[in-house]
């Protein structure tokens, strides 16, 4: 069985501890007979036999040992169960910290449309509670089905040889239990998978609402909100109760079978002692071991229900498991070489699932050049950035990098030899200094003040309580938009790129200090070819070339005093944004 095997699989620097575990669990329950048998040798000689008076003092040092038996063995199970427990919980956590890790590499090595296709949520999910699941299932459902086989086994080897009738009639309530079960785990299984899926879809809810809390107060949709995820959680409460209700139908059916054992051995058993077939210590330990086939009947319910639980989690951790990734990062390079920065689109094509969303770019960027990308929103500006540094690749034609394929290129190299600043700015939960220095852990303080500096952020990191020490929260709260913008600018930067990719980078920050930005980028002391998304002119202006795109298609190209000339797209936003401070449409030279 598939679920099987890559439980073993995983176990891999476990196995021997987990095999010798099972191992204890089977002898530790054998050993179960072990007190009803002294207990029935107790009862016969002691009790109710013939000669159990003389006994009692004839052979009160046997009388002794019993009782010593019964007691040493009693803690021997428990010390050995205690054993057993450790071990199971050891190699079950050992393997769950294994799979943790692997699923998370799993996750981090996924391109960016996998990131576009499961929901943070779901992750999340399988990431804890499923696997989780594992761990129980190791810990826990192996150990009881194991155990609760072993007593049962047990237990009915040591009846037949007391007494083989009376094993049969009990035997006899086995089938109709196992038919009830599994027709119980039929109905259930379906109803674990829905489950899972609704409590998914709770976290997911739950984690969107604590990332956007701020959009949520905002616009005052607290109520709302409480509204979304009160009908997730009923509709996770809901399937949760369906399931167990299922198990209520079936429930007083095995509870019933379990509780006839005893009724059978009352009624059987007794007959049995009043013939004079099994002696009364033999009914004792009929009696004291009855549990052994009553208890896995009644456990069989909880277990179905914990194994089509852990059916449904690995499901879902399968698919992280195997699931790879469209465009894979090998990690394979030993020494990075620092490109030239030669940029060239040769008829790229670009669709998003089945949605086209560039067409037939054809451009071509010099080292150290500038273009500046402008179009109206969805146009695909960002779209076309992202397949250089391979977020994805193209549908048709090719982009190159110094003259070869991306996808020729190795990623890490590739990606090492470009910064890029995105449009929606991700700070990590770590000092400014931290954020600025994330492409290289090592670079001295000196450099990140210099990058500060030229991103015009030195001045208000110096403001902050810690200066460069600030902790800025999760996602960079506690920074305006143009800080956060600035630290983003910086980040990119400190690595020192041949290729700069910014993506409406200034679009947040006062027109001074973009010239400020605007001059830093100019004058880099490290050669960089810059590729800008931006939507003001006085960003586009300096660029050596202009792109214009519209729908996915490239509809003017050429140097600002070209465009402006030309009297297209690129001339309406300059006239638009120059009418407001009064100077005339002219162009530069
Ligand atoms: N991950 C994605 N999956 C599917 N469609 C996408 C995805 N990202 C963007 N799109 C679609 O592709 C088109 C281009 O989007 P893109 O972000 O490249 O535009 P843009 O020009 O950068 O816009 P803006 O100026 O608003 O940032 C849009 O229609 C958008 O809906």
């Amino acid at each position: 069985m598939f679920q099987l095997k890559w439980l073993w699989h995983n176990l891999r620097g476990d196995r021997a501890r987990y095999i010798f575990a099972l191992i204890l669990s089977v002898v530790g329950c054998s050993l179960t007979i072990i007190n009803p048998y002294i207990g029935q040798r107790i009862v016969d000689t002691f009790i109710t036999g013939d000669d159990a008076v003389h006994n009692l003092t004839s052979q009160r040092s046997l009388l002794i040992g019993l009782c010593l038996g019964m007691i040493g063995f009693s803690l021997l199970r428990t010390g050995m169960a205690y054993f057993t427990t450790l071990l199971y919980e050891r190699a079950s956590q050992n393997m769950l910290y294994r799979v943790r890790i692997f699923l998370y590499n799993k996750i981090q090595g996924q391109d960016m449309h996998y990131y576009d296709h499961n929901r943070t949520g779901d992750l999340m999910t399988k990431m804890t509670g499923d696997l989780d699941m594992v761990r129980h299932t190791m810990a826990w459902i192996i150990k009881t089905i194991v155990e609760s086989l072993t007593v049962f086994i047990a237990a009915v080897v040591y009846f037949f040889y007391i007494d083989a009738e009376l094993t049969w009639w009990l035997l006899i309530l086995s089938p109709p239990i196992f038919i009830v079960a599994f027709i119980f785990a039929r109905r259930v299984r379906p109803m674990y998978g829905d489950l899972r899926e609704k409590l998914s879809q709770l976290n997911t809810i739950t984690q969107e609402n604590i990332a956007g809390n701020r959009v949520v107060k905002a616009f005052a949709r607290e109520e709302f909100e409480v509204q979304k995820f009160t009908e997730k959680n009923v509709n996770y409460s809901t399937a949760n109760k369906a399931a167990a209700m299922v198990w209520l139908d079936y429930f007083p059916y095995l509870e019933t079978f379990a509780q006839a054992f005893n009724v059978i051995l009352m009624i059987v058993g007794g007959m049995l002692v009043m013939d004079g077939r099994i002696t009364f210590g033999e009914f004792s330990a009929f009696s004291a071991l009855i549990w052994g086939l009553s208890n896995p009947m009644r456990n069989i319910g909880i277990i179905i229900n914990d194994i089509q639980r852990f059916f449904a989690s690995l499901t879902k951790i399968v698919d992280v498991y195997y699931a790879e990734p469209r465009i894979v990062n090998g990690h394979n390079v030993e020494v990075k070489r620092r490109y030239k920065g030669t940029i060239q689109f040769e008829n790229v094509s670009f669709k998003y699932d089945n949605a086209t969303v560039l067409e037939n770019i054809n451009f071509t960027v010099k080292p150290g050049e500038t273009i500046a990308i402008m179009g109206a929103t969805g146009s695909g500006k960002t779209t076309l950035i992202n397949l250089i540094p391979r977020f994805y690749d193209v549908t048709k034609g090719r982009v190159l990098v110094d003259g070869k394929d991306v996808r020729e290129l190795e990623l890490d190299e590739l990606r090492g030899n470009i910064g890029v600043a995105t449009q929606d700015v991700l700070l990590f939960s770590d000092t400014i200094d931290g954020n600025i220095a994330y492409g290289d852990p090592d670079m001295p303080e000196d450099d990140v003040v210099e990058f500060a500096k030229l991103a015009a952020a030195d001045d208000f990191i110096r403001k902050m309580p810690e200066s460069y020490n600030t902790i800025v929260g999760e996602r960079g709260v506690g920074l305006s938009g143009g800080q956060k913008q600035r630290i983003a600018l910086a980040r990119a930067m400190a690595v020192q790129p041949p290729i700069l990719i910014l993506d409406d980078t200034t679009s947040a920050v006062d027109n001074e200090t973009e010239e400020h930005i605007q001059k830093s980028l100019r004058e880099l002391d490290f050669d960089c070819t810059k590729i800008i998304i931006a939507q003001r002119v006085s960003t586009t202006a300096e660029a050596d070339r202009i792109l214009i795109l519209d729908n996915g298609r490239v509809i003017e190209e050429g140097t600002h005093s070209e465009l402006v000339a030309k009297r297209g797209y690129y001339y309406e936003v300059f006239k638009l944004q120059n009418e407001g401070i009064g100077r005339q449409a002219t162009t530069h030279g």
